[in-house]
């Protein structure tokens, strides 16, 4: 079932407050808990993926071999899974290790990098979203491809709008149960009733590779400690709060992923939350387009 999005209708003050309050858990367990977070993400922002969970207090581990990723994934607090780059050693290890996940009941966060555009990609995203995922995470090109909707993808970069995307996440959440997360200048969080809409960050997010991988790597580590759609939420404020924070410092790309990264570490959970109340609205939606 899809919906259009003006039926997507403003959710309470306690909603929203009650978000927040979730937000402020879900962040300080991260520090407190400091969640295993196995991750097989691509050749290209490895190192950034890795750096960017342990600034934020989560504990990666990119283990991602066939033989021992799927032993790993039964004691890892979440799991990564990452398209972007598709050498035949990964696809192996993504096969077996959603399924480990998924027996193991281990959250697991897919990142669909260019699904739409490739289609050996595109039919292994489709082969594994079977297995249960907590939260599909990409750009709205991603998303749209995941919902077999027309897209303008061409390479690893969104080329399509947010806010067109929201019927494509609601038919892929419908369709996997997942949480279905799409990143661009406003960041949308669904789990097919409860919209969410989250403003902020910076532009030169997107010119440093990696900030949707690292993204998905903070959503997995916030699955390990609070639900999807809180999960969802919590890393895509962390990242506004932070990216508008680094950019104050920065002096370009290269300068702002260093700058990122301090702050992804320096950000206080008080300060987390009260960026993510100036930049968040809640809605919901019922199978009639009626207010929840
Ligand atoms: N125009 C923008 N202004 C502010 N923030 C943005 C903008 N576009 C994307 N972002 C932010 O950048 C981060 C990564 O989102 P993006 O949509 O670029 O992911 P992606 O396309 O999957 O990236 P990647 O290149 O890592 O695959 C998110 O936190 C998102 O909110
Ligand atoms: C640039 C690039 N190419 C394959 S994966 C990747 C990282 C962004 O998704
Ligand atoms: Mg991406």
């Amino acid at each position: 079932m899809t919906h259009a999005p003006e039926n997507d209708l403003p959710g309470s003050a306690a909603e929203r407050d009650a978000l927040l309050g979730a937000v402020h858990e879900a962040a300080t367990q991260v520090r407190e808990r400091t969640p295993l977070v196995q991750c097989l993400t691509n050749e290209v922002t490895v190192n950034l993926v890795a750096n960017v969970l342990l600034a934020a207090g989560a504990s990666p581990a990119m283990v991602a071999t066939p033989g021992e990723a799927e032993e790993l994934a039964h004691v890892a607090d979440a799991v990564l899974v990452n398209l972007g780059t598709m050498g035949a050693d990964h696809r192996a290890s993504i096969r077996s290790t959603v399924a480990a996940a998924e027996g193991a009941r281990t959250p697991w966060v897919l990142d669909p990098v260019a699904v739409g555009v490739l289609s050996l990609r595109t039919r292994l995203a489709a082969e594994i979203l079977v297995h249960t995922p907590a939260v599909v995470r990409g750009n709205a090109s991603e998303i749209r491809a995941l919902a077999g909707l027309a897209s303008a993808g061409r390479g690893v970069d969104a080329r399509d709008d947010v806010d067109d995307a929201l019927t494509a996440a609601l038919a892929v959440a419908g369709r996997t149960g997942a949480v279905v997360a799409v990143s661009g200048e406003t960041d949308l969080v669904t789990d097919g009733v409860t919209v969410v809409r989250l403003t902020g960050g910076d532009p030169l997010l997107t010119l440093m590779t990696g900030g949707g991988c690292a993204l998905g790597g903070l959503v997995a580590a916030t699955t390990a400690v609070a639900s999807p759609l809180v999960a969802a939420v919590t890393a895509s404020a962390w990242f506004n709060a932070a990216a508008s924070d680094a950019a104050l410092v920065a002096s370009g790309p290269g300068s702002f992923a260093a700058a990122f990264v301090d702050a992804v570490h320096a950000l206080t959970t008080d300060t987390l939350v009260e960026r993510a109340a100036a930049g968040l609205r809640v809605g919901a939606l019922t199978a009639t387009g009626a207010r929840a």
